[in-house]
């Protein structure tokens, strides 16, 4: 039976101008609040596509990729590593990747500057101001995806932001745009550079990628995700199943694991490594291979002790593109395309309707 909760949860104040946003019930006040001991019914989860892996089975040890061989002046080095990334692609669609050259001290003060903006008041985060005024399609703060809609809520709090082509940003906290703008840059570098060798692996020019999707004006956000602990997690989920939308994610975290990721049919546990990014191939990348590569299928759980923070680093092609299986793969590899071309602007809205009922956009433009 669903846990019943001593916690009334009133997702919007009504006293508030019509212009002004809404005032969000959290997931980080109702964790906070003090008559909280068991999960809200409405928090209940039980939507749960896959099992758990066995841990001990090595075929479901999570792949390593090191990008520092990728930059390696030895040729050698390069295509082994380009090598594996194929397999990986192929099989997983995800991977833990070292030595990015990303400073470990940019990745804290990310994590800290999002925890600092979470542990604003409501009423300062729904009022966020961004550096292009009330510009609210470029920002979001919320906590399910669409409160008023859903049946069950996830333990999660939000704050979405596109930083790329043009950069937006937040006013608050203090020094967040500096730490936020050097951030984007440096994993659309981590992004650019693995993108290439992926696009070698494919047996395609390095660059074909980067200009079939036009990347130098490239679409990034950042989407962070706030996780506070949970009286009761096995019954609550963080965020539910879903693949991305983009082509590419890059994700870290604050050193506290909670993502599971699919293969072979089970659910995996990440490890969140120190210092490290997990990287996430997404939907366009799917339909780029015509479903050679893969676009995992991830979620979040969360845990009882410890807050945790995921800074999703989301990078895809520019609206405008027509984004299709290729011509150059399917000429090589043979057999005919299985997705329709589609813009990006509109994949986008398709799998936003489509997340709201745990359903697949791909599987919407699967010919
Ligand atoms: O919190 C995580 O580890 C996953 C986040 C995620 O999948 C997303 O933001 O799309
Ligand atoms: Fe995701």
């Amino acid at each position: 039976m669903a846990p019943t909760s001593s916690v009334l949860v009133q997702p919007v104040v009504s006293d508030r101008a019509a212009t002004q946003p809404p005032i969000i019930t959290s997931a980080k006040t109702l964790a906070e609040s003090a008559t909280l001991t068991s999960l809200p019914s409405d928090y209940s989860f039980t939507e749960d596509p896959y099992q758990p892996a066995d841990p001990n089975d090595p075929q479901y040890t999570v792949p390593t990729i090191d990008f520092s061989l990728l930059t390696s002046s030895s040729p050698g080095h390069r295509s082994k590593i380009i090598q594996d990334l194929r397999k990986v692609c192929q099989e997983w669609g995800c991977f833990t990747v070292i030595n990015h050259g990303v400073p470990e001290s940019l990745m804290q003060a990310m994590v800290d500057a999002y925890f600092k903006f979470f542990n604003l008041t409501e009423e300062e985060k729904s009022n966020i101001e961004t550096n292009h005024g009330a510009d609210r399609a470029q920002m979001k703060y919320g906590t399910s995806y669409n409160v008023g809609s859903e049946k069950v809520r996830l333990w999660r709090d939000f704050i979405k932001m596109r930083v790329h082509p043009d950069f937006h940003t937040l006013n608050k906290p203090e020094g967040f745009s500096e730490v936020a703008m050097e951030y984007s840059k440096k994993t659309r570098e981590v992004a650019a550079e693995l993108i290439k060798a992926i696009s070698e692996s494919l047996g395609l020019d390095e660059n074909y990628i980067h200009k079939a999707l036009n990347l130098d004006r490239g679409v990034q956000f950042l989407l962070t995700n706030y996780y506070p602990p949970c009286p009761q997690p096995e019954l609550a989920m963080g965020l539910s199943h879903h693949t991305d939308q983009c082509l590419i994610t890059i994700l870290a975290d604050n050193d506290v694991s909670g993502l599971q990721v699919e293969h072979n049919g089970k659910w995996v546990s990440v490890t969140s490594v120190p210092k490290a990014f997990f990287v996430i191939l997404a939907d366009q990348m799917q339909i780029l291979t015509n479903g050679k590569y893969k676009s995992v299928m991830h979620q979040a759980r969360v845990n009882k002790e410890e807050e945790r923070i995921s800074i999703a680093s989301l990078h895809g092609p520019s609206f405008d593109t027509l984004v299709s299986p290729s011509p150059e793969l399917i000429e090589r590899e043979g057999g005919a395309p299985i997705y329709r071309a589609i813009n990006y602007r509109e994949y986008v809205d398709l799998q936003q309707r489509c997340r709201m009922n745990l359903k697949a956009a791909l599987d919407e433009i699967r010919i």
